[in-house]
């Protein structure tokens, strides 16, 4: 699909259209190829101007047809007919050139680019590498290291800097398309040669081998077992060190590796993940397309603890104004200062000036009468909360969104306390706030279309990723992440180290294992949900064993952690020893291997080998185990928004595709498997035994991911 025009007597006007992004679907390589032999043959046509329909030039190859057999002309001799032609062919490049989009642009002699338009090649980040000649016009066209740059991390560029680069010729912030047509007008009889990539050498400074060689470094500390980063730096290299031709060779030898790598499969399923959740679904019917958001303009923040402060910040940067409250004047001047330096921080990185104008510092609630939608983030305790939200009831107007931060506790039980059940929404953040991309959008069973839609609408708008959910204890990611918190603690208690086990959840691709991310979080606030639970402290049942609590295993390991005055990095002791209270350096710690041991001895517990393969499996088949139980309790809608949870929240390795992705890559036959293996093992460990979901899968042969909701009993119900 591409629209053939001759404009202006001599030149060809090639229009890609295959809305939204014009991706390069085998239609659209059909009608690219067939419109520029067109142009090439016609003695009239003298030049070419290559755009796309709707502003939009081309958002890459057709991610889609990935799945599929290849069909219709390949790119690579597509794009070289382009290049290798003797007529000018200029890109007009409005809205994005990304991928395959920017590499047909490359086989172009000339790239014209408006204002706004941004350029990249992402393909990284879908497990890929720009193997339609991107790995090697790029950098004979930009140099080595700024190509680097480009192509291990698929950032996208923005017009100016592409022209700094060396990207694109000319920007303008006229329309690109009449711009190009005079452009190509005017060069027309200029020798083409030096503009085809493909003949020209790349320029390498005299260092290139130090150069791709920390480049290689850097990939692999950054990419966590990813292999395309690794890629594209061995395509660069060839881009430096060999002729077009044998480069060629070798970014098609990578990319067919890559293609067929279940890393690629994992990244493109979250590519696409990520998109469906924004569809969300309530068991009554309402959904993103029958449901509207209503603006907020004004919105306020209760507690300017370390969330508030986060929740204030991104509410800022989005340009929200913002009335942030705090109950003692002492409490509100710390939350000002931190908050202020935040934004400032915030500020310089973006250039910007911080807008400190749009937040109004208050101790009265009064001051949110007219505030459209509050965020109440006040120490995790269900009375302050309820007494919270009654008084916000009482002084809100009528219809404003009242949404709780909560990480878990009852967002019904919240609303039953308000004159508006209906507007109360859970909007659960992750800290840092102002950082993390996801949000947990949290539907009690009373909550209006209408106010998840606009809880999903204002995540969207702070740059989150929204994943709507239902109403239960710890939602979906924290309700997940017991088993696996447990896990660790059990197999601490059988003979692992911190280290160890940490050391395997990090090779698995976590950015920072179980007991790293407790310290960093902080032991203590575990420490107290478990004691205001009766798991620990005076309120549990002295006719409990040791190592039993409510009527299963129980370690009590963390507690003795948190007794020992070990609260974790800000403490500067928890499961590792840091180089100071608040420091980053971890080192294991002889003192907690102690502790293990006397523990163990205490209990008569013979201490045995635990490995890799035995944490990876018992701490994620674990987790892996609850997300199942939360599909089929219906409070998430689908394998996605768990995925999506997980890797927007929780560091899980995007390559792996988050949990549910990761179980079917395994095989669920084999999950079930190890878990039933475990769980006849721990037959005191409820979360070991396999949920009837899983178990009603494998007995129906396994199905592809994008099925399992045919499966579930009560789908979404929850929300
Ligand atoms: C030899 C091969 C070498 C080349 C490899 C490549 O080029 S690899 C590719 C390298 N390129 C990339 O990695 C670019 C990927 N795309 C993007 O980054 C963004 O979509 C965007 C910036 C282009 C537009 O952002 P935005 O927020 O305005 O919009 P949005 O994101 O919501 O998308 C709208 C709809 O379009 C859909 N769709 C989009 N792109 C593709 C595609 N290429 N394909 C198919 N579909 C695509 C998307 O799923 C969604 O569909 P839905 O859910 O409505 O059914």
């Amino acid at each position: 699909m591409a629209r053939y025009a001759q404009v202006h007597g001599s030149v060809a006007l090639i229009t890609l259209t295959n809305p939204p992004v014009n991706a390069l679907s085998a239609a659209v390589r059909h009608g690219i190829t067939e419109t520029v032999t067109r142009a090439l043959r016609d003695p009239e046509v003298k030049s070419v101007v290559i755009c796309g329909e709707n502003g939009v030039f081309c958002g890459g190859a057709d991610i889609r047809e990935f799945a599929k057999p290849m069909g219709g002309p390949p790119l690579v001799p597509m794009i070289a007919a382009i290049e290798e032609g003797d007529k000018p062919v200029v890109a007009a490049i409005e809205g994005v050139a990304l991928g395959g989009g920017l590499e047909l642009a490359l086989g172009c002699h000339y790239r014209i680019a408006h204002t706004k338009a941004l350029v990249g090649l992402p393909e990284v980040t879908l497990g890929l590498l720009p193997a339609a000649g991107g790995t090697q016009r790029l950098p004979r066209l930009i140099g080595i290291a700024p190509a680097l740059d480009l192509i291990t991390t698929g950032r996208h560029v923005a017009a100016q800097q592409a022209l700094k680069l060396g990207i694109v010729d000319q920007v303008t912030d006229q329309s690109t398309v009449d711009v190009a047509i005079q452009f190509a007008k005017q060069v027309v009889g200029q020798p083409l040669l030096p503009r085809k990539l493909s003949t020209q050498p790349t320029p390498c400074p005299p260092d290139v081998d130090i150069l791709l060689e920390e480049a290689m470094t850097q990939v692999k500390r950054r990419a966590r077992g990813a292999i395309a980063p690794v890629a594209c730096v061995m395509a660069v290299r060839a881009a430096a060190t060999l002729p077009y031709r044998a480069g060629m060779q070798k970014e098609q030898e990578l990319m067919a590796t890559l293609f067929r790598s279940s890393q690629a499969h994992a990244l493109q399923y979250c590519f696409f993940a990520q998109r469906a959740v924004g569809r969300w679904k309530l068991s009554s019917g309402a959904h993103s397309g029958n449901s509207k958001p209503r603006p907020v303009s004004k919105a306020a923040v209760i507690g300017l603890g370390t969330m508030g402060r986060g929740i204030t910040v991104a509410l800022v940067k989005a340009g929200i104004a913002v009335v942030a409250v705090e109950t003692s004047d002492k409490q509100l001047q710390m939350g000002k200062q931190i908050v202020s330096e935040m934004l400032k921080r915030e500020a310089q990185k973006r250039n910007e000036t911080p807008r400190l104008d749009l937040i109004r510092f208050t101790t009265s609630m009064l001051e949110l009468k007219d505030s459209d939608l509050v965020i109440e983030a006040v120490f995790e305790d269900m009375p302050l909360k309820k007494q919270v939200f009654k008084e916000l009831s009482s002084v809100c107007k009528a219809d404003a969104f009242l949404c709780t931060n909560t990480s878990g506790l009852d967002v019904d039980e919240l609303a039953a306390v308000t004159k508006t059940p209906e507007l109360v929404v859970g909007m659960h953040f992750f800290a840092p706030a102002h950082v993390m991309k996801l949000l947990e959008v949290v539907c009690g069973s009373r909550s209006s279309p209408e106010a998840v839609a606009t809880a999903m609408y204002l995540g969207k708008r702070l740059g989150k990723v929204s994943v709507a959910v239902g109403n239960c204890p710890g939602f979906v990611g924290n309700r997940m992440l017991r088993p696996y918190l447990e896990e660790a603690n059990f197999l601490l208690e059988e003979g692992a180290t911190p280290e160890l086990v940490d050391g395997a959840l990090e090779e698995f691709g976590f950015a920072m294992g179980v007991f790293r991310m407790s310290d960093l979080s902080g032991l203590d606030v575990g420490w107290r949900i478990r004691k205001e639970s009766g798991l620990t402290g005076p309120d549990v049942d002295p006719s409990d064993p040791p190592r039993r609590r409510q009527g299963q295993r129980y370690s009590p390991l963390p507690d003795l952690v948190c007794e020992q005055g070990r609260l974790g990095q800000k403490n500067g002791r928890g499961w590792y020893l840091y180089d100071k209270p608040g420091g980053r350096v971890a080192t294991p710690d002889p003192k907690i291997h102690q502790l293990l041991e006397e523990y163990r001895l205490k209990h008569g517990i013979r201490p045995r080998r635990v490995d890799r393969q035995e944490v990876v499996e018992r701490c994620l088949f674990a987790l892996i185990n609850e997300g199942f139980r939360i599909l089929d309790d219906g409070i998430a809608a689908g394998p996605e928004d768990i995925d999506m949870i997980y890797v927007f929240g929780y560091g899980w390795p995007r390559h792996r595709g988050g949990p549910m992705f990761y179980a079917g890559m395994v095989g669920l036959p084999k999950v079930l498997e190890r878990l039933e293996h475990y769980w006849q093992a721990h037959p005191d460990v409820p979360h070991l035994e396999p949920s009837a979901l899983l178990r009603r899968l494998v007995d129906s042969g396994s199905p592809p991911i994008d099925t399992w909701r045919d499966f579930l009993q009560r789908p979404h119900s929850q929300l």
